[in-house]
């Protein structure tokens, strides 16, 4: 596999197979430096196994994978020392503090310095002097994100980061992710936020059924999709019109709402809509955005397949 030009991750036809449609195929995915990209799937759909492929921890079964050049499987001491990992289960029942697990790390990291740990501590609110196995979820997952992010690696690997932490801590923690990318890292994460991958990420990759099945730029993908309409006419229209512009290619939920008045989403191109309205006169329209939300939906609910 050639190296792609400031490529940070670049997969070719991964895949690790657990047995009968299962796992992950044939994934194609290249990260560039600086990027901030979000990994989204429902539950299944493969995100932690990519990762943990990616982090050289399972062995693919199929095709390849390459983080700053080196092999995953076959160089994995030289990716994970590039990379800080956040796994997808971060639950150590250890008796030893968050202070004395952030030491270890630092320490097997050459680190002599903790003092961004304990900034990203106070950051996160997260609680360093209790025992790991006294921490609830939401506080043992900080201190996973403080020993993936306190040595300042080049690239981050986070699996579901913000499970498990209360809407303020996310924010906090999405700041941070916005200032490792001025900073030029690179971040891969995977979630089931879409509000959150769409407010920080660069670009967007959604795996269905351990497939890939898009990425694109964020706003592209909301571009690409439908959106909804609300149209308020001067005067009503005859029912028959109505009825056409209900049943123009690409126009769904088409619903009366009072006199005059109708919304409706439009899939695809929206020509045909906006002459079928001009026959008419148009006292106000409007066309909104669907959310990352409603598109993510449309890929795995069957509605309107993400066009
Ligand atoms: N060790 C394993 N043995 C057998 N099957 C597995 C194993 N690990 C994962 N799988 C299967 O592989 C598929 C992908 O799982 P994976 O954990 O990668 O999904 P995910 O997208 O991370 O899901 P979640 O959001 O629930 O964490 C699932 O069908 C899962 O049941």
């Amino acid at each position: 596999m050639r190296r792609e030009m400031g490529a940070v991750i670049e997969t070719s036809g991964l895949a690790k197979s657990y047995g009968k449609s299962r796992g992950i195929r044939g994934v194609d995915l290249t990260v560039r430096e600086g990027e901030v990209f979000g990994f989204l799937g429902p539950n299944g759909a493969g995100k932690t196994t990519t990762i943990r492929l990616l982090m050289g921890f399972l062995r693919p079964s199929g095709g390849s994978a390459r983080v700053f050049g080196f092999d995953v499987w076959r160089q994995s001491v030289e990716v994970r020392s590039r990379v800080g990992n956040l796994p997808g289960e971060f639950a150590l029942e250890d008796r030893l503090t968050g202070e004395e697990l952030l030491r270890f790390f630092a320490r097997l990291r050459g680190v002599g310095d903790l003092s961004h740990a304990r900034e990203l501590a106070e950051r996160l609110g997260a609680e360093l002097g209790r025992p790991m196995r006294r921490l609830s979820r939401g506080n043992k997952q900080k201190i996973g994100l403080i020993q993936a992010m306190f040595h300042r690696p080049p690239l981050l690997i986070l699996d579901e980061p913000t499970g498990g932490l209360d809407p303020l801590v996310q924010e906090e923690f999405l700041g941070m992710v916005r200032e490792v990318k001025e900073e030029g890292r690179t971040v891969f994460f995977s979630s089931h936020n879409l509000a959150e991958v769409e407010r920080v990420c660069d670009r967007v990759g959604i795996i269905r059924e351990g497939e890939l099945v898009a990425v694109e730029p964020t706003d592209a993908l909301i571009d690409k999709s439908f959106r909804h309409v609300r149209v308020a006419f001067g005067e009503e229209p005859p029912e028959k019109e109505l009825r056409r512009l209900a049943g123009l290619p690409g126009v769904e939920n088409f619903r009366s709402e009072g006199p005059g008045r109708v919304s409706f989403t439009v899939y695809g191109g929206f020509d045909a809509v906006i002459k079928q309205l001009a026959r008419h006169t148009v006292a106000g329209v409007d066309f909104e955005r669907p959310s990352l939300e409603e598109v993510f939906l449309a890929y795995y609910g069957g509605k309107g397949d993400g066009r």
